[in-house]
């Protein structure tokens, strides 16, 4: 009888296969653990913010007053700071609450929503990166105006760029920062100055829901909390498994506002083998 062969899996077959457990291991630890995940973040955003997170297992709380952040970020397992909607009475609140969290080592992601917009949000931008976020995640345009400190290069919360073209930015960006990287487009890139990776999942109708970047921002916030010692991979899992759940609810959907709730029912619903198939991460160059 001849024997069955088995072709041997190229070490590059193993690890895109690794992804899929990662980010498996991860969702599983967040539904496990339900870790409370602290958002300052704009008005826009605040619902599919907490609904995203909700539906992954993580357990939202959006406070901002100046005067309960002292009592309530020691207690978080995860901050995600967003300034979409930022104005001067809300930067404090910003400043303390990443200041507290760095001090205690709970990880922090800073969302730099339209960075380039004014001087007055690069600065602020730019302080609260010195504040030493665990991962920064912008798209192409908001991660190249703030690794170049520019202002008025594009035209407001949406990209202009395209997130391939950026990759050596967004490498200079995580290695002046300490940061890992995400830039979200069609591909993700993730990267923490030495290693870059990109998420092949989502689906392009996800641009045309308002805050889905501000949403899966705070989902990586949740999955630093289930992995805070391996930020990258954290980060990596996040985006894919958001973009999985994308690709899933995709089927569903009519339009963006179906889009939005199909999303939110697919995070929820995530099985293994689904994250298994789905999870499309590989190394880039
Ligand atoms: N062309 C695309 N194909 C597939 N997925 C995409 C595409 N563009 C964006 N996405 C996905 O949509 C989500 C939001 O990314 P996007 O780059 O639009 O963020 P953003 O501009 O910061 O959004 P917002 O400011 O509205 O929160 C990410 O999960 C990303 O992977
Ligand atoms: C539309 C919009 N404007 C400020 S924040 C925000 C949500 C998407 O970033
Ligand atoms: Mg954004």
């Amino acid at each position: 009888m001849e024997e069955k062969q088995t072709i041997p899996k190229t070490q590059k077959q193993e690890e895109e296969e690794n992804w899929g457990s990662k980010a498996w291991k991860l969702l599983t630890k967040v539904r496990e653990k339900a870790p409370l995940i602290q958002c300052i973040t704009n008005y826009v955003s605040m619902d599919i913010m907490a609904n995203t997170l909700l539906a992954s297992g993580a357990s939202p709380a959006m406070l901002h007053s100046i005067n309960e952040i002292s009592d309530f970020t020691p207690h978080v397992h995860a901050l995600c700071i967003n300034i979409g909607t930022l104005s001067p009475d809300w930067l404090p609140s910003m400043k303390s609450s990443a200041t507290l969290a760095t001090q205690l080592n709970i990880p922090w992601v800073l969302d730099p929503v339209a960075v380039s917009a004014s001087d007055f949000r690069l600065k602020a931008c730019l302080q609260l990166v010195g504040l030493k976020p665990v991962v920064i995640r912008g798209n192409a345009s908001e991660i190249l105006a703030l690794s170049t400190a520019s202002v008025g290069s594009d035209k407001g919360v949406d990209s202009s760029q395209k997130s391939t073209d950026v990759v050596e930015v967004a490498k200079s960006l995580a290695q002046a920062s300490g940061a890992v990287v995400a830039v979200s487009g069609a591909v993700d890139i993730i990267t923490d100055g030495k290693r870059v990776v990109g998420v092949h999942n989502g689906v392009p109708m996800m641009q045309r829901i308002t805050a889905t970047g501000c949403a899966v921002t705070a989902l990586i916030a949740a999955f630093l909390a289930a992995d805070p010692l391996r930020p990258f991979e954290a980060t990596a899992s996040a985006l894919s498994i958001f973009g999985v759940a994308g690709e899933i609810g995709m089927d569903l959907a009519k339009g963006p506002a179906s889009l939005r709730m199909h999303l939110i029912d697919s995070l929820h619903g995530l099985d293994q083998k689904s994250v298994f198939s789905g999870v499309n991460i590989t190394s880039m160059p």
